[in-house]
């Protein structure tokens, strides 16, 4: 997952795009860029690294325009560490466009032999997203006769990108001289928001974002998410189109988007991500309470920082006392969305330390949102033991991930997932835990989807169910041994 914003506004648009990027960046660590256009030419800044870091105020100065887009990246293809594919990306015909990419394309092999072989069009990178740009820019150049564009000509494109591309894709690309264009895939499996704010005489400015919180810090109401398979055109002069464009949409979210990668101040297709966070905790609370036995266990923990609502809630339903062991470094980033194992690993060590106090002589229960790598979970158990615990139940709001996710989050080899292939207890004996408890896949989705009119979530990391269908034994086995370099 990545985070994107795109605005055309009244103002310059550079400043609220790198404030926009600010409140994203818990999505993407690995690079970011910010792009704007002023009359027909298109200006950009990309770089590794943080926002904070990663625009001076020279850099700022050459972003003029009230029209742009921007990125933050956690690399799922390609390179993390390079420069070049931190986006967005820009081609120059049959405009010139700019574009930002949230997800992951799952058919990359055959996309990079026809783009090559059949549309002539030179690839420089690896990122799949090079790919997709290539794709619109050469369906669109196939609509227009001249340089007039049409908002019909931009939606026949996307029509035919849905069916060129499979995979998760959130996009948002600046079309120089035009306007501004935003789609998601078919099954809405990433998200983006659309908003709105009053500019007085001149019309209203428009945002485009990864998530409502974004819009909500920059004074925007929240007009509605972009459903599954639409695009909206929002020209230079802030009037909206907009376009279903997919065949058979239907909404498909990703679970991870809920379980963790949100922030939970953001509402994402209607759903509170706070909210379901804590009714994650609700139904890991009622799991816990079959298996273990309460009189058992003196405190609840979360790992800071994305399962305090969980363990608030599995806390107060199981009338334990909350209390928070683990201290967080907050000058450390998010570890799991850190490209190499290695880096994860020491992070967690700079990132928490367990006090003392808290853990002597205690029978602790401690709640993540989710077990991945399993990276987090065994360091953890490790400190509460030297910090002097007596016994350690581990719990995860989320159920065992067994499978690969190929759209958009970065865990594509099955070897890497700590519970692929094993069953609870052995993961047990793998992180050094006395109990290990999980969320059931049943408990999590319905704790997600209460209250809310969604019916289906993304969730093959769970299950190994691919929403888009494509997803074959052969692939998932080239993606692990191609992965991200
Ligand atoms: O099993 P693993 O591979 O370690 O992955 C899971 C852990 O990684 C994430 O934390 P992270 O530090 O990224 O972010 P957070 O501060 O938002 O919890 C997540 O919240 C889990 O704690
Ligand atoms: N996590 C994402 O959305 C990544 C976008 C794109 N696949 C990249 O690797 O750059
Ligand atoms: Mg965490």
């Amino acid at each position: 997952m990545c985070g994107i914003v795109g605005i055309v506004s009244s103002q310059p648009a550079n400043q609220q795009l790198y404030d926009a990027l600010l409140l994203l960046q818990h999505r993407g660590q690995d690079s970011t860029g910010i792009a704007t256009a002023e009359g027909n030419t298109l200006h950009s800044h990309k770089v590794k690294g943080q926002v904070r870091e990663g625009y001076r105020t020279r850099d700022m100065r050459g972003l003029p325009g009230n029209m742009g887009l921007g990125h933050v990246r956690y690399a799922t293809k390609g390179n993390a560490g390079s420069e070049q594919e931190a986006q967005p990306f820009y081609v120059n015909a049959p405009y010139g466009i700019t574009l930002v990419h949230n997800g992951n394309l799952t058919n990359t092999r055959e996309l990079t032999d026809e783009l090559f072989n059949i549309d002539r069009r030179h690839l420089n990178t690896t990122s799949d997203t090079e790919l997709l740009v290539n794709v619109l820019a050469n369906e669109l150049q196939a609509q227009v006769s001249g340089v007039d564009l049409d908002p019909d000509q931009l939606f026949a494109a996307v029509t035919r990108v849905h069916e060129r591309v499979e995979g998760s894709y959130a996009t948002i690309a600046l079309i120089a001289g035009h306007g501004l264009l935003a789609f998601r895939d078919p099954f809405g499996i990433r998200p983006l928001v659309l908003g709105r704010r009053a500019a007085g005489f001149v019309g209203d400015d428009w945002i485009v974002a990864s998530e409502s919180l974004v819009l909500e810090s920059g004074g925007y109401e929240v007009v509605r998410d972009v459903a599954p398979g639409e695009a909206i055109f929002i020209s230079r002069s802030g009037e909206l189109f907009s376009k279903q464009c997919a065949a058979n949409p239907r909404l498909v979210p990703c679970s991870f988007e809920y379980v963790y990668l949100a922030r939970p101040d953001s509402i994402m297709n209607g759903i509170s991500v706070y909210d379901a966070r804590l009714r994650l905790g609700d139904r890991l609370a009622d799991t816990i309470a079959q298996y273990t036995p309460m009189g058992d266990i003196d405190v609840v923990m979360p790992i800071p920082d994305s399962s305090r609502p969980a363990a608030m809630q599995v806390a107060q339903k199981l009338g334990i006392e909350y209390r928070e062991g683990f201290y967080k470094n907050r000058y450390v980033g998010r570890t799991f969305i850190m490209p190499g194992q290695a880096e994860r690993k020491k992070s967690v060590k700079q990132k928490l330390n367990a006090m003392g106090s808290e853990f002597k002589g205690k029978n602790i229960l401690i709640v993540d949102d989710s077990i991945v790598r399993g990276t987090t979970s065994k360091e953890i158990v490790q400190m509460a033991r030297e910090a002097g615990a007596n016994k350690v139940t581990f719990t995860s709001a989320a159920p065992p991930v067994r499978f690969p996710h190929v759209y958009g989050i970065n865990m594509p080899s099955r070897q890497e997932l700590i519970a692929h292939g094993r069953k609870i207890p052995d993961i047990n004996r793998e992180l050094g835990s006395d109990y290990l408890i999980y969320q059931e896949v049943a408990d999590m989705q319905s704790a997600i989807l209460e209250g809310s009119n969604l019916t289906e979530l993304e969730m093959s990391c769970f299950t190994g169910e691919y929403v888009t269908g494509t997803v074959s034994e052969e692939y998932l086995a080239w993606v692990e041994a191609n992965q991200l370099s």
